[in-house]
């Protein structure tokens, strides 16, 4: 039988027992992905997505997961159409992942958990002064969402991983200097997009969700790579930094539009 995560929010890292609702919350993320209720929308927009690898700062390991940091001091790295009004300036990217393949994703499709998500975070410096602004704004952020799926080695992906050792405490970090992280997206141009919020503090309500149909595989020892990493700084009781996804919010009054028929 499969077993379905527990709340694990007992035994959890004190980020995941955050409010689980915010009080007056219309629009928080993550939520489950119903197939058969999203709705086409023939006026959305392929995403155009043009990243420069050279923008790539440093990889660290900030105690709730790791992210990859770009320059975005100019529009360098910048991804435009899909449901966006404004071309929107890639930031970090980062992942949430599961202590065991059953689970890890924070979106799920038809009640579907994928073992791993990817979330690469965009801001609107059209619009906004800095990133921080925008955090706080119902247009400022645009995160594409990727699911990890077990499977094939993926060779980009590997990259990354050979640096977690290095980081392997929260607070480390290590220069990273050329990655792109186009990489670590599936070819099929499908999407899924919301309204929601930022799924780990401060639960803005400022993201416009892209949740890619499509997910990339990985293998086995790359997600056990990331399980790798601990929650913990050095010199602390060591604790693995796994199951660091937030649970399903309500869908309340909102549609979930698809790019694809
Ligand atoms: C200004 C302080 O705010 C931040 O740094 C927000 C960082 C942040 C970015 C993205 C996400 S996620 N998981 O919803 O893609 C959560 C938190
Ligand atoms: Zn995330």
């Amino acid at each position: 039988a499969t077993c379905t995560p527990k709340n694990r929010n007992d035994a959890l890292h004190p980020l995941w027992q955050s409010p689980l609702t915010i009080p007056g919350g219309t629009r928080q993320s993550p939520i489950n992905i119903q197939w058969r209720d999203s709705v086409y929308d023939p006026v959305l927009k392929p995403l155009k997505i043009s990243y420069d690898p050279a923008t790539c700062l440093h990889i660290w390991n900030n105690g709730y997961s790791f992210l990859v940091e770009f320059d975005d001091s100019a529009d360098r790295s910048i991804i435009v159409g899909g449901p966006l009004e404004n071309q929107y300036r890639l930031k970090q990217f980062h992942f949430h992942w599961g202590a065991i393949n059953e689970w890890g994703s924070e979106h799920t499709v038809d009640s579907k958990f994928y073992p791993a998500e990817l979330h690469l975070v965009h801001w609107n410096a059209v619009v906004y002064p800095t990133f921080e602004e925008a955090v706080m704004e119902g247009d400022g952020l645009a995160v594409i969402g990727v699911f990890l799926k077990l499977g094939a080695h993926h060779e980009g992906l590997q990259t990354l991983v050979d640096a977690l050792p290095a980081i392997k405490h929260k607070d480390t970090v290590i220069e990273f200097d050329v990655f792109d992280p186009s990489c670590l997206l599936p070819p099929c141009p499908d999407y899924w997009t919301y309204a929601g919020s930022l799924t780990t503090p401060p639960l803005t309500e400022s993201v416009t969700w892209i949740i890619k149909k499509q997910p990339i595989e990985v293998d086995e020892n790359q997600l056990e790579a990331f399980r790798m990493l601990l929650f913990t700084s050095d010199g602390e009781e060591e604790k693995r930094m796994v199951d660091n996804f937030r649970p399903l919010q309500p869908l309340m009054n909102r549609t979930v539009r698809s790019s694809f028929q």
